[in-house]
């Protein structure tokens, strides 16, 4: 194995990368944050998370205390599933195993949020038909792709837009995951509506065809997303809600700058967002995804939405905000996002592969590269096997001419 070529690391201990800020109940030392990153190794059956590798994958990426980690994403109920490997947060053996992983990471002196998640139409539909559930999404028949509908058709699990009464028990998911989330001793948890899945297809007039109060019009197209807001500040507290949007994302066919009301559907979300904080239920903080990656499993620099800019977000929203898309190879424009000091910035794949990656970041040390065939693997192999900077150095790692 190597580090990283053609690139110059630079240390960042003297930006504002590595000044404290107050985020929910948290004090976090630094603002360099674990993103959510999926990783599929949880148990199936029961999609418990597998403790003995999650918490020593936890434990290497948590040691630098004050650091804020975000969970993979954890499945809010078995309707909102449809893959197999991912963890659960809807029962208490789910729970419990939670509680584990999460006390080694208190014990580092460091922070979690569970990342929630619906899959909506990028879920399996022949793994939704075998456990007795329908394959859903914000509206009937409209598919990811050709490929997508034909697995449907094959399963005799047609995509099926949510009724009403669906979308109210959805809601409902969301807010006993947050209870569940915080019975496990999490610091709160993370409402994800990026990237494609089950609240970015309500938002996204691409999938959402819908002619009642969840469709059409800007307001009715966000409508759940905020009903879902609404139901976690009121299980667990506002200070433990954050949420992901990536308003430039075209992975799993959404539109992206394809949508001509992008930038006013994002404005509006957040603006409803800024009102509750004004009303004293802010978030603790909006996390974005940078038109920097439209698809995380490109390489860097692939599908970058040259002409988009997530900047529009600050006149808006008010509170704190995570910036993340291939940045860790970035630090000059990390050192211009954090001129505004409400910024944190998220790193994904360089975490995979860097379990020390606060103190690469704050001394200017190469990274290890990471290996994209492990990011979803079932084994510890490219989980838990990355050397910190010493120990690869005792490996004998190099720097790739
Ligand atoms: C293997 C892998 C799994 C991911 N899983 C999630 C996830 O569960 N939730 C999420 O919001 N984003 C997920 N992402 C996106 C990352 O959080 C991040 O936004 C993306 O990798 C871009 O940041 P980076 O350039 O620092 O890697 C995933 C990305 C990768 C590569």
């Amino acid at each position: 194995m190597s580090f990283v070529k053609d690139f110059k690391p630079e240390a960042l201990k003297d930006t504002s990368l590595f000044k404290p800020i107050k985020i929910g109940n948290m004090e976090l030392e630094h603002r360099a944050v674990m993103a959510p990153l999926t990783r599929l190794r949880a148990h199936y059956p029961g999609q418990v998370p597998n403790v003995e590798l999650a918490t020593e994958y936890y434990d290497q990426r948590s040691k630098r205390p004050g650091t804020f980690l975000i969970s993979e994403a954890a499945i809010i109920s078995p309707q909102a599933g449809g893959i197999d490997d991912a963890p659960g947060i809807w029962n208490d053996e789910q729970v419990d195993a939670w509680a584990k992983i999460i006390k080694k990471i208190h014990d580092n002196g460091s922070h979690i949020f569970i990342q929630f998640w619906a899959l909506g139409r990028h879920a399996f539909p022949g793994n939704l038909k075998r456990d007795g559930l329908r394959y859903v999404s914000a509206s009937d028949d409209v598919y990811i792709d050709d490929s997508r509908q034909q697995i449907a058709f094959y399963a005799n699990n047609r995509q099926h837009g949510l009724t009403k009464d669906e979308i109210k028990s959805f809601v409902k998911d969301f807010a006993n995951a947050s209870k569940n989330s915080i019975k496990a001793g999490a610091d709160g948890v993370e409402i994800h509506s990026a990237f494609g899945f089950f609240l970015n297809q309500f938002l996204d007039p691409i999938s959402n065809k819908r002619t009642d109060e969840y469709g059409g019009s800007i307001e009715n197209r966000s409508r759940i997303v905020l009903e879902v807001v609404d139901a976690c500040i009121e299980a667990v507290g506002a200070e433990k809600v954050g949420i992901r949007l990536t308003p430039w994302a075209r992975y799993l066919g959404m539109s992206g700058s394809n949508d001509p009301t992008l930038l006013a559907t994002y404005c509006y979300v957040l603006g409803e967002l800024e009102k509750r904080r004004r009303a004293g239920n802010g978030l603790a903080y909006v996390h974005l995804g940078e038109p920097r990656v439209t698809d995380p499993f490109l390489m860097e620099g692939k599908g970058m939405e040259m002409y988009g800019h997530n900047d529009f977000v600050f006149s808006i929203w008010k509170g704190p905000i995570i910036r993340s898309g291939n940045l860790a190879l970035h630090p000059d424009i990390v050192k211009d996002l954090l001129k505004n000091d409400r910024t944190l910035i998220a790193y994904g794949r360089y975490w995979i592969s860097n379990p020390d990656l606060v103190d690469r970041l704050e001394t200017g040390l190469p990274f290890n590269k990471y290996d994209r065939g492990t990011f979803l693997g079932r084994t510890a192999k490219g989980l838990t096997d990355y050397p910190t900077y010493y120990e690869a150095i005792k490996k004998g790692y190099k720097v790739e001419a």
